[in-house]
């Protein structure tokens, strides 16, 4: 169950917080944002060092969008992002407070849908999870903390999710056509760290997911210092040591879609932590058997 694997960053380039990497689908090139950076990052093929889009808003999430370019969700709403030029244009304005909210976590669905979490700055459980697409964006779920884990089954008739501080993943039947989640089902559970318990015994919180061909749930363990992957079952199938505290999110690229990107933190993390680990905030690199799933195009 525990697998090794030859990890290495890519480039020297390091993030805060890390997040959301999309292999782009159309342009096969690697993404992600970084949030209290507010930049999106780009790394062309072969380059080491990435292209940087400042943004005037935290950026959560992106996706790539049906018409060329991204999508990006900030604090302050939604925003197409030209990745030609740079230049971005409002979509749509936050539907929440955004002096308490921001979008976390989000992908697409098979119908181009942006489903996107938010996150609670006082990590109350007063977030949602929301469906946007052109008609606007719909609460689908309530009471979360941390929205997050966003990936879907092969076959598109399920969706996972996590709440990060609630140290819980469930999955839900989900209905395509209708864009409508099903119950909640538990998926995998967590143990919440003790007051006194030292970080090295601490297996970490759910945080960012992805889903490989095969069916099985990737999921970054935030503080966990680890990546762990389940069988569409529950069944836990490895547990991945890896050299940064604070992994945050996988997606899989490359043109076999065998490459794992996994974005990770270095904001706020205790200086002895850092000096441990100079890979922290880069982004991690891997290879595995099982391609990914490509992701979903946003219509939007
Ligand atoms: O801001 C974020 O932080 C959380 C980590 S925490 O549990 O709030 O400490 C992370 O899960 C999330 O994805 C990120 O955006």
């Amino acid at each position: 169950m525990t697998a090794s694997y030859d990890i290495r960053p890519l480039g020297e380039h390091r993030c805060l917080l890390g997040e959301s990497p999309l292999w782009h689908p159309d342009e096969q090139q690697l993404y992600c944002v970084d949030i209290p950076g507010r930049q999106v990052l780009r790394w062309r093929a072969g380059a080491d060092v990435p292209d940087v889009f400042p943004q005037d808003s935290e950026p959560g999430c992106i996706a790539a969008r049906a018409g060329g370019g991204l999508v990006v969700a900030r604090r302050d709403g939604l925003w197409a992002l030209g990745t030609a030029n740079g230049q971005m244009q409002r979509l749509a304005e936050p539907p929440y407070d955004p002096a308490r909210q921001r979008y976390n976590d989000g992908k697409p669905d098979a119908a181009g849908r942006f489903w996107i979490g938010a996150l609670s700055d006082a990590r109350e459980p007063e977030a949602s999870l929301y469906r946007i697409d052109a008609a606007g964006a719909e609460p689908q779920l309530g009471g979360i903390v941390t929205s997050n884990g966003l990936a879907w089954s092969p076959d598109g008739r399920f969706i996972y999710r996590s709440d990060t501080k609630a140290h819980m993943v469930w999955r839900h039947a989900f209905d395509v056509a209708a864009g409508t989640l099903g119950e909640a089902q538990l998926f995998a559970r967590f143990t919440p760290r003790a007051a006194d318990q030292p970080l090295s015994t601490y297996s970490g919180r759910p945080d960012g997911a992805a889903v490989d061909e095969s069916g099985a749930y990737w999921v970054a363990m935030f503080e966990g210092k680890r990546l762990l992957r389940y069988a569409p079952t529950g069944e836990l199938l490895e547990d991945i040591a890896l050299p940064v505290r604070c992994p945050t999110m996988p997606c899989f690229g490359g043109a076999d879609r065998r490459t794992l990107f996994i974005t990770t933190a270095s904001d706020k993390r205790p200086a002895d932590e850092l000096a441990q680990e100079p890979w922290a905030g880069a982004v991690l690199t891997l290879r595995v058997d099982v391609p990914g799933l490509p992701a979903h195009r946003c219509s939007l």
